[in-house]
């Protein structure tokens, strides 16, 4: 392990011992090699000795301004930072900016995030190699801060009702940007606040008299000496969120704001200089730096949940509560079947959703060089796909972190347990980059579309011709999800059947399309499933891996695949074929055995599944889930932190108690 203290507690102690399989392997197979464990180690080192870097007291003690200096103070440190970081610069802006490293030194939120998540993304996508080579080093070089501006306070998911208007005067050759009302103003976008300068500024482009739908747009908000906004620009914060409060979202508006022609990020289409408007080859090119971070948020929402998971289950091996066997010591509260089943599917779900997350990222690298080179035809499949993996792993990560902190009880809702911090940040992933019901309506259309077309990417190929395999129980892993594969098909036929009823009855699609949603939905969110649990299958049947790490692998793999078929067994009384042949009873008995008896398989290694992950103290910042398990003292230590605690009676005891004390009511 990264760090080993004096103190062990007695429980965690023995929960290590006699570990089955070799931690190492399985966090080398997480970072992508043993070299990449290395790197990632010596990085961890680099950054997390920096005294300048720790927090002077805990951020929830600052006031909303204060969390953001301090954030952005720390933010612009680690920048200077890369410049001698061992493992190279681009390596350590990834670590930094995926949620593991990056969130052990900025907790809330990085003010510099979405100029590498977004603002970078959309120059490198939606830029020709002119605007790239004008604006990319200064960017890198961090001699302007960019932001993403899509999002207005009357539209976020609609974008082809986004209101802001960029019209081209030929005359000057320049686009005038301009509000044309309060809810045209834009709303939301990370870092705007107060730290961007600059904002990619997606705007409907108006050319000739005529409007040509959203474009993305350079556009600078700020003076580079002074950071003053510019004339024409309305900007400011938009306030404390649920989550994410050091990140400074912001609001801005036009004022009749001129930008020259070239500031139209012009790689997918043009407007000349007589106004003429060049189209591109799909109107959706212009989403792409969307699809890009549905695709990282996958990778985020899993780091984050391997933190609420490990924090969880130490926790849950120190923590002996109530009596199990009556007169016998209170036991660990992981030894209650019902803690297992709270905590065990999160665990394997982190692998889950980290293989098909890696499944996802190849996909995107692949898709993005064909585009490059003019090949559109990955598109449609990485749009389905990173729109149903994003929507997934978000919500079902959100349930689990809250799960997790449930599981520690009173002590889990502590702000330092790190539990409303990782919540916070999880849950916006449900809302941000695509409402999830909206993107599971996007996949909804790609299944519908392939399934009466019979034809489709990668992902929906299941869709295509009749479906073939067993179709009584079968308990082998291959079974399992060959019931997965029925249940999605099946969704999607009853979604069909639904659309043509309506159809029938005379309604029109639109208004067939609205009253068949929540089928709609079961059948996106049924192909969601499927596809994590094939990407969990296949990998286990490749790969180099030791009998042991295969052997837990294959535990958990089959614990999630059995524990997501029990919870949404609802669904398939949807599908006809599973009611006409009883098989749903009969399923429902052999799995809840099964399931049972893996949680009791993986029980004992679940401390040392967690340890695998090779989560430093930093990175989970919490008292519950530290390594050596001294849970209370540091649950004290941290209490003495809080300012009420500096003085034995608080001035507010003068100024208001004591009259009232005094007061005879
Ligand atoms: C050295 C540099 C290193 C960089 C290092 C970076 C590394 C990073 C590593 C780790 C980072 C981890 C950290 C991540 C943490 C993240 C931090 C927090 C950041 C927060 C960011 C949040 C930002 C935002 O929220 S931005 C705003 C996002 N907004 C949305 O998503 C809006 C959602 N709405 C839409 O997308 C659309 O409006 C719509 C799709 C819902 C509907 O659009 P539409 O009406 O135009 O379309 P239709 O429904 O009519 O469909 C028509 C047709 O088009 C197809 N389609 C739709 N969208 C797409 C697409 N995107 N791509 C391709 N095709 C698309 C659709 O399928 C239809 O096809 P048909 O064939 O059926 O006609
Ligand atoms: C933390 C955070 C960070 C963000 N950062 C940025 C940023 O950097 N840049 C940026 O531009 N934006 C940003 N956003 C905005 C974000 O992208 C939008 O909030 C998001 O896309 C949802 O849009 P909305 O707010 O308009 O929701 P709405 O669309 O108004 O959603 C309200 C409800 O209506 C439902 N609904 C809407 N349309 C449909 C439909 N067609 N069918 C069925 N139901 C529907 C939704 O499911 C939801 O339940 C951020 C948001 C958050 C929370």
């Amino acid at each position: 392990m990264s760090q080993k203290e004096t103190y062990e507690n007695p429980d965690l102690k023995k929960e290590r011992q006699n570990c089955p399989f070799n931690k190492e392997e399985i966090t080398n197979l997480l970072d992508g090699g043993k070299e990449k464990t290395a790197e990632r180690k010596q990085l961890e080192n680099y950054i997390l000795s920096d005294e300048q870097l720790k927090d002077a007291v805990p951020m929830e003690y600052l006031s909303h301004a204060d969390k953001y200096a301090e954030e952005l103070r720390k933010a612009c440190l680690l920048m200077h930072k890369l410049e001698n970081s061992p493992a190279g610069q681009v390596p350590t802006l990834r670590a930094l900016m995926g949620a593991g490293l990056g969130s052990a030194v900025l907790k809330e939120g990085n003010p510099l995030a979405l100029h590498y998540v977004m603002f970078i993304p959309a120059l490198m996508g939606q830029g020709t190699i002119d605007q790239q080579a004008k604006w990319l080093a200064k960017a890198y070089n961090l001699n302007i801060i960019g932001t993403y501006a899509q999002t207005e306070l009357g539209h976020g998911t609609f974008l082809r009702g986004l209101e802001t208007t960029a019209t081209y005067d030929p005359n000057t050759q320049e686009f005038v940007l301009e509000s044309p009302s309060l809810t045209a103003y834009k709303w939301w976008p990370g870092s705007l606040g107060k730290t961007a300068n600059y904002a990619v500024v997606m705007a409907q482009l108006y050319t000739k008299g005529k409007c040509e739908g959203t474009h993305p747009f350079m556009v600078q908000l700020r003076d580079e000496e002074t950071h003053e906004p510019l004339p024409g620009i309305v900007i400011g914060e938009i306030g404390p969120k649920l989550g994410m409060n050091t990140n400074d979202n912001g609001y801005l508006g036009f004022e009749k704001f001129r930008i020259p022609r070239d500031q139209l990020l012009m790689k997918h289409s043009q407007v000349l200089e007589d106004g003429t408007y060049v189209k591109p080859t799909n109107s959706k090119l212009s989403y792409a730096t969307m699809v890009f971070v549905r695709v990282v948020v996958c990778q985020d929402v899993t780091t984050n949940l391997r933190k609420a998971v490990t924090i969880a289950t130490r926790y849950s091996c120190v923590r002996r509560q109530s009596e199990l066997k009556p007169g016998d010591r209170e036991p660990q509260v992981m030894d209650y079947q019902a803690q297992q089943n709270k905590l065990l599917p999160p665990l394997a779900a982190t692998f889950a959703f980290q293989l098909a997350s890696d499944h996802l990222w190849n996909l995107y690298n692949t898709a993005n060089n064909n585009i490059e080179q003019g090949d559109l035809e990955l598109l449609p499949d990485l749009h389905g796909l990173s729109c149903a993996l994003k929507a997934l792993c978000s919500s079902e990560g959100a349930n689990f972190v809250e799960v997790c902190r449930q599981s520690c009880g009173g002590h889990g809702y502590m702000a330092c347990s790190n539990f409303p911090r990782i919540y916070g940040q999880v849950t916006a992933a449900e809302t941000y980059e695509g409402e999830n019901t909206v993107l599971w309506l996007q996949v909804a259309r790609y299944l519908v579309k392939t399934r009466k077309e019979q034809t489709g990417g990668l992902s929906v190929k299941y869709l295509i011709g009749e479906e073939k395999g067993p179709k009584t129980v079968d308990t082998t892993l291959e079974g399992i999800v060959h019931l997965y594969r029925r249940t999605a098909v099946g969704l999607v036929d009853v979604a069909i059947a639904e659309l043509e009823k309506s159809g029938r009855k005379g309604e029109a699609p639109h208004d067939a399309w609205n009253h068949a949603a929540v089928y709609l939905i079961k059948a996106a969110q049924a192909h969601a499933r499927l596809f994590v649990v094939e990407s969990f299958v296949n990998s286990l049947k490749v790969g180099n891996l030791s009998a042991p790490v295969r052997t837990v692998l294959s535990q958990l793999c089959e614990l999630f695949i059995i524990y997501w078929l029990l919870e949404r067994s609802g669904e398939l009384f949807f599908v006809r074929q599973f009611i006409k042949k009883r098989l749903v009873t009969v399923e429902f008995q052999v799995r809840t055995l099964l399931y049972v008896k893996l949680l009791a398989a993986i029980r004992p290694q679940a401390v040392n599944l967690v340890d695998s992950f090779d989560l430093r103290d930093e990175i989970l910042a919490s008292p519950l889930g530290c390594w050596d398990g001294n849970v209370y003292q540091r649950l004290f230590d941290e209490a003495a932190k809080s300012p009420l605690n500096q003085s034995s009676v608080h001035e507010s005891f003068h100024k208001y108690l004591k009259p009232l004390l005094k007061s005879n009511l």
